[in-house]
């Protein structure tokens, strides 16, 4: 594998799953393949699981890790191709990607989408500058349109859950204070597609994710609906794609709940975190037994080593 930025780099659903299943096995039985490798990780935003789990799965095979917080701990770095650069950003990326190719064996990068510019961010601007000028292997830590190392999770997590072969799994929007991007819910619907499980979204009218992302996905606006007999409730907060980058609701009636559970199937309960509590979901579902958030954050390790793996073994 070269680089990892969706579902389309990976030989299969059945074989990344096989190879999560024998990292999670044994994470340390790997640990000559990336000796004397580094990756660098970098940061455009903010992150807590992302950065621990991907420099922990890299530590886990042998590597050597490096963080480098763009905005905080480097230069601030222009991305726009032809632009005079005579504002806040003092270097382009095409020469920030090279230089940080020669330091290192792999590239991880975050880069959220500026949810201003959907062309932009459509044309996943930022990472594909990275595949283009690195050199090295680039793995997205949630680019502008998808978070793959999540979706990854979230599948291993279901298998691991799971107590029929289809599933029924709901993604269900929930409100939320700020305008987030749709890259957690158009990876999830992407991955989830592979799979034989029956998948459902749910969101108010206005919310459609990108028809690419959707073509043949049921969508039930009637969120009691949606719940109906689901196994499997994931919870995410996107802000809209048509009217792009605008919130158009904060009806907190969509927070997931109590009651809303109780439609389910006993149903387990998911979201990538992080969560707005009683926002996205109350504190009596997230803090139930049915909650399977943090197994879901801890999958983030073995999704993470998994990739690797098989990126190095192909350098
Ligand atoms: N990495 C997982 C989610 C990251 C991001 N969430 C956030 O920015 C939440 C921030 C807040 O709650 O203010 C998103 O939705 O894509
Ligand atoms: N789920 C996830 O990617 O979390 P972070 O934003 O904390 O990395």
């Amino acid at each position: 594998m070269k680089n990892f930025i969706s579902i389309k780099d990976i030989p299969s659903i059945d074989k990344a799953l096989e190879v999560a299943k024998k990292v999670k096995h044994d994470r340390f039985a790997y640990k000559d393949l990336g000796i004397n490798k580094t990756m660098i990780l970098i940061f455009f935003n903010s992150s807590l699981r992302t950065r621990l789990s991907t420099q922990k799965a890299a530590m886990n095979l042998g590597m050597n890790t490096m963080v480098l917080n763009v905005n905080q701990d480097g230069w601030k770095l222009e991305s726009e191709l032809g632009v005079i650069m005579d504002g806040d950003k003092p270097e382009h990326l095409k020469e920030a990607i090279p230089v940080i190719g020669s330091y290192c064996d792999i590239i991880g990068v975050r880069a959220f989408a500026s949810l201003d510019d959907k062309e932009a961010d459509y044309q996943e601007r930022i990472i594909q500058q990275f595949i283009d000028y690195a050199g090295v292997p680039v793995v997205s830590m949630e680019a502008a349109t998808r978070h793959p190392l999540q979706s990854f999770a979230d599948l291993i997590t279901i298998e691991e859950h799971k107590k029929t072969a289809r599933p029924k799994v709901v993604l269900t929007w929930a409100p939320h204070p700020r305008p987030l991007p749709q890259a957690v819910a158009n990876s999830f619907v992407e991955w989830m597609k592979e799979t034989d499980y029956e998948l459902v979204v749910t969101h108010p009218k206005g919310y459609e994710l990108a028809d690419h992302f959707m073509e043949g996905v049921t969508v039930e606006y009637d969120q009691k609906k949606a719940f109906e007999g689901a196994d499997f409730i994931y919870a995410k907060n996107w802000s809209a794609y048509n009217d792009y980058g605008q919130i158009l609701s904060k009806d907190r009636s969509w927070c997931v709940d109590t009651e809303k559970m109780g439609l389910t199937n006993d149903a387990k309960f998911m979201h990538c975190l992080p969560v707005r509590r009683n926002m996205i979901v109350s504190d009596s579902v997230i803090d139930s037994k049915n909650s399977i958030v943090i197994e879901e954050a801890a999958n983030r390790e073995i999704s993470a080593q998994a990739v690797l793996k098989m990126i190095l073994e192909d350098l």
